[in-house]
């Protein structure tokens, strides 16, 4: 917590006073078994049984302690279900989603502005609004309007790569970034510390802070955001000021640049111009600019991280599977050749390479456990009692690691999703996207990036595990950080990346 120590005793006793009433209450109430999961204390429940770090996998590890796939837990009064099932999360989340598809509440989201971010958002009309913009923009159809600033922004990573091999990681960053603040605003990153970059990321750390489990007392005892920031002992209030300068600033800056730009000169395409171009018309209004405004800047924080860390897991298992590069290389040489670098219409024609995408975001899931969802009325499921306001985790990377699904789940085995013919499976889903009504709305414009990075890095670059000064090869562990608890990035490693051919430097060069 961030708070004084006597801010947090006060609204500790009239928080437990609460907590208490209603936890009384609660179990009071007959015929309510909630799923397995570990014994709550009074009051404060499961507080610090709570997986801290690498919650995902510690769930997954309750399964085995509690002997089931669907668990409960409860934190301070709220609810909290995990499921570690395929089965259940499609039945709760999905055939259920009129229910369960609300998120989170928390008074922080308002305060740092965070009000227009559709992820964060509860589920209703003002969500509708939203989803429709990002559903028009971002569907099957519309995602290919992007396919030319994708490819552009590939090749100048591909370039970077060449000067710069062990810069990989910045790099990774300025593509993963860029590629959504193009396509929202056709706004062109000048490098990793431009000032849009440096204010998103502080301000995605202090929300990241609030927002995490035990983070912020304001998320417990909503009054107390009313306390003025220059009160003795609220920190929080102060840390939520400076995040809402920061959130304000990126939603500014490329909105600015691109509305000057367009004053000057005709400008490339991109969601937000397009939006303009029909304000200046005289065909849409202020509270309209303000959804497109709320809209670009989630697809930005949507879009960024979740990239930069199916990326970066991408280079970590390409330089420890060599055979699976080889076959993937062997693959994109005899479908694309030597002439050109591969681009879309290439796609279908090569299974291996989709199938190391899907394996990529089945192993490691840069959301592990998804976005949470909130089940709106009291639901029975299994015989079990779910209370109305309980949090919702799909377990995805418990899921992508069910053994009576995928044999050998911790092996990078992309030919899992290949038949016997050597074509993709059909009924495979990326269950990394999430589900139901809230399922990843720009998961067409992330798979289309991560297939073209995947397919012209290995097209242009040999990727393999880098050398000390004695020539030995420097082994990458398997070690994942949380990212704020929310994204999981591979821990920092070193790899070395080499063009395959001399032609490289001509093929970029064009
Ligand atoms: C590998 C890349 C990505 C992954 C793994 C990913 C994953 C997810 C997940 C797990 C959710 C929550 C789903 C749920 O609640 O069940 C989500 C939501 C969302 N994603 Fe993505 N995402 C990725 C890339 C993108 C991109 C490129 C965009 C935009 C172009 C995007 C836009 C969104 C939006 C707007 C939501 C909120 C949907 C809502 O709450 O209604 N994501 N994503």
């Amino acid at each position: 917590m961030m708070e004084s120590p006597a801010l947090v005793a006060i609204s500790a006793l009239i928080v437990g006073a609460t907590i208490w009433v209603s936890w009384t209450w609660a179990t009071s109430r007959a015929l309510r078994p909630f799923p397995p999961g570990p014994k709550p204390r009074p009051i404060i429940g499961n507080l610090f049984d709570l997986p801290q770090e690498h919650a995902a996998k510690r769930y997954s590890d309750w399964e085995k302690k509690y002997n089931s796939k669907i668990l409960h837990a409860s934190s301070l009064g709220t609810h909290i279900l995990v499921l570690n099932k395929l089965e259940d999360a499609i039945e709760l989340l999905e055939t259920r989603s009129y229910k369960y598809s609300d998120r989170p509440y928390s008074p922080i989201i308002d305060m740092v502005g965070l009000n227009g971010h559709v992820a964060l958002m509860q589920y209703g009309n003002f969500w509708r609004l939203h989803k429709k913009v990002c559903q028009q923009n971002l569907r099957e159809k519309a995602s290919q309007l992007y396919y030319p600033i994708q490819l552009q922004k590939v090749r100048h990573f591909l370039k970077n790569l060449l000067e710069t091999p062990d810069d990989f990681q910045r790099h990774n960053k300025l593509l993963s970034v860029g590629i959504p603040l193009a396509t929202m605003y056709g706004y062109d990153l000048e490098g990793v510390d431009d000032p849009y970059i440096t204010a998103a990321d502080e301000s995605a750390f202090l929300v990241g802070q609030l927002l995490r489990p035990g983070g912020s007392l304001i998320n417990v005892f909503p009054l107390l955001r009313h306390i003025p920031a220059w009160f003795p002992g609220a920190v929080s209030r102060r840390i939520a000021e400076r995040a809402r300068q920061l959130i304000t600033e990126t939603m500014r800056i490329p909105m600015d640049d691109l509305k000057k730009r367009m004053a000057e000169r005709p400008v490339p395409p991109s969601l937000v111009s397009s939006f303009l171009e029909r304000k200046n018309a005289g065909m849409a209004s202020d509270e309209e600019e303000e959804v497109i405004k709320g809209v670009a800047y989630t697809i930005y924080a949507g879009a960024s991280d979740t990239t930069i860390s199916a990326t970066s897991t991408f280079f970590y298992l390409m330089a420890t599977h060599p055979d699976v590069q080889r076959k993937a290389q062997e693959e994109l040489d005899r479908v694309v050749g030597f002439s050109h670098l591969p681009s879309f219409e290439d796609r279908h024609q090569m299974p291996y390479v989709d199938g190391i995408y899907r394996e990529i975001l089945r192993l490691h899931p840069p959301l592990g456990l998804g976005v949470a969802h909130v089940l709106t009325t009291d639901d029975h499921y299994k015989g079990y009692f779910i209370p109305k306001g309980t949090i919702v985790f799909a377990n995805i990377w418990a899921m992508n690691h069910d053994e009576e699904v995928y044999e050998h789940p911790s092996k990078f085995m992309p030919e899992r999703f290949l038949d016997n013919s050597g074509a993709l499976t059909k009924d495979h889903r990326a269950l990394a996207y999430g589900f139901g009504r809230r399922i990843c709305v720009g998961k067409h414009v992330a798979s289309s990036s991560m297939w073209l990075i995947i397919a012209s890095v290995l097209a242009a670059f040999e990727i393999s595990q880098a050398k000390d000064e004695n020539g030995n090869e420097i082994l990458i562990d398997d070690e994942y950080q949380d990212e704020n608890g929310f994204t999981q990035h591979k821990a920092p490693f070193r790899c070395s990346i080499t063009p395959r051919s001399y032609r490289v430097k001509d093929l970029l060069s064009e």
